[in-house]
């Protein structure tokens, strides 16, 4: 089964253009959504969840049509959005029961032998009797994957399910995804580039409503290999570096900024080439939106 988005394209009633054309096949196994905030991700996100319209375009999964078979696509799809309400007098396997009962799980022995299994593969069982106004950020968010994949979905979207958390917690998320087996569409929303760098085989790059890249990370880093350099230069250097270089990026190396410059040759003796990995991709991607935006 293949998710294909045809030309779709999305402006809200206050004319923000969130979706512009988008044109993208997602494959069985984890997809990553890169993008900064407000890029259009979450928009996105809903679009394909149902929970949200479309302007124009077609979305398919296998033989159904997504924008207009909603009901259908509800019943395979495993979703976490990024603002996740839990009613917070409910204990998670009270809630999780009664989710799963909605999603069709009728025989009761059957349901708590998953909810069971659930809570268990989600760390939540010493606490599954806990009301979930009580859970920490981790615990609600290991609570939102254990609805979302509770009756073996087909396609799963997590919308920057990391977001806020510890590395610990971060790590468990992660692991949790990757368990998810291979005959799944999981398509993963995030701004943070190491969640798609551990996860994902495919990566869509967006900005500003627009996608830049889709296609493996490793093809989007061979096509910037040799060509990204980096500086360090004092803070008074750095306004005259940025308006004579491509700077992509900026950061902090003890107190003292460090410039990457996307160039297919070296800019001048100082600069020394960087080992191009997903995050130099990600900025130099939206450097080049954001040049092309200016100039017109
Ligand atoms: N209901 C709305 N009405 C008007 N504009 C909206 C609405 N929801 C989102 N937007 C705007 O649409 C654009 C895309 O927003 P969206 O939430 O899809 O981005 P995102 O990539 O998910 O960002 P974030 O990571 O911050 O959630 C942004 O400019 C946002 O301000």
């Amino acid at each position: 089964m293949q998710l294909v988005i045809k030309d779709l394209s999305k402006t809200y009633s206050d004319n923000t253009q969130a979706l512009k054309n988008i044109n993208l096949t997602v494959y069985q196994g984890m997809f990553g959504l890169l993008g900064p905030n407000g890029a259009g991700k979450s928009t996105l996100m809903r679009i394909i969840a149902t929970l949200q319209h479309a302007d124009s375009g077609t979305i398919t999964l296998g033989d159904i049509d997504v924008l207009q078979q909603k009901e259908t696509v509800r019943q395979i799809l495993g979703y976490l959005p990024q603002e996740f309400g839990l009613y917070p007098r409910v204990s998670a396997e009270t809630l999780l029961d009664h989710l799963a009962s909605l999603k069709g799980l009728v025989n009761r022995g059957e349901r708590k032998e998953v909810v069971d299994a659930m809570l268990q593969r989600t760390n939540l069982w010493e606490a599954r009797k806990r009301n979930l106004g009580a859970y920490s950020g981790g615990m609600k968010q290991r609570f939102g994957i254990a609805q979302a994949l509770i009756a073996n979905p087909k396609l799963i979207i997590v919308d920057e399910p990391t977001a806020g958390l510890d590395p610990a917690e971060r790590n468990r998320i992660l692991n949790l995804l990757s368990e998810i087996g291979e005959s799944t569409i999981v398509i993963l929303s995030t701004h943070i580039v190491d969640d798609i760098n551990e996860l994902c085989t495919h990566v869509g790059i967006i900005s500003n409503g627009t996608l830049l890249f889709k296609g493996r990370p490793i093809e989007a880093i061979e096509s910037i290999q040799g060509k990204i350099w980096k500086k360090r230069v004092s803070k008074a250097e750095l306004l005259e570096a940025k308006n004579h270089f491509n700077v992509i990026s900026e950061r902090l190396l003890a107190g003292s900024p460090q410039i990457h410059v996307y160039s297919d040759e070296k800019p001048d003796e100082h600069f020394e080439e960087v080992a191009v990995d997903l995050e130099e991709v990600y900025f130099s991607k939206i450097f080049e939106e954001g040049t092309v935006a200016q100039s017109h």
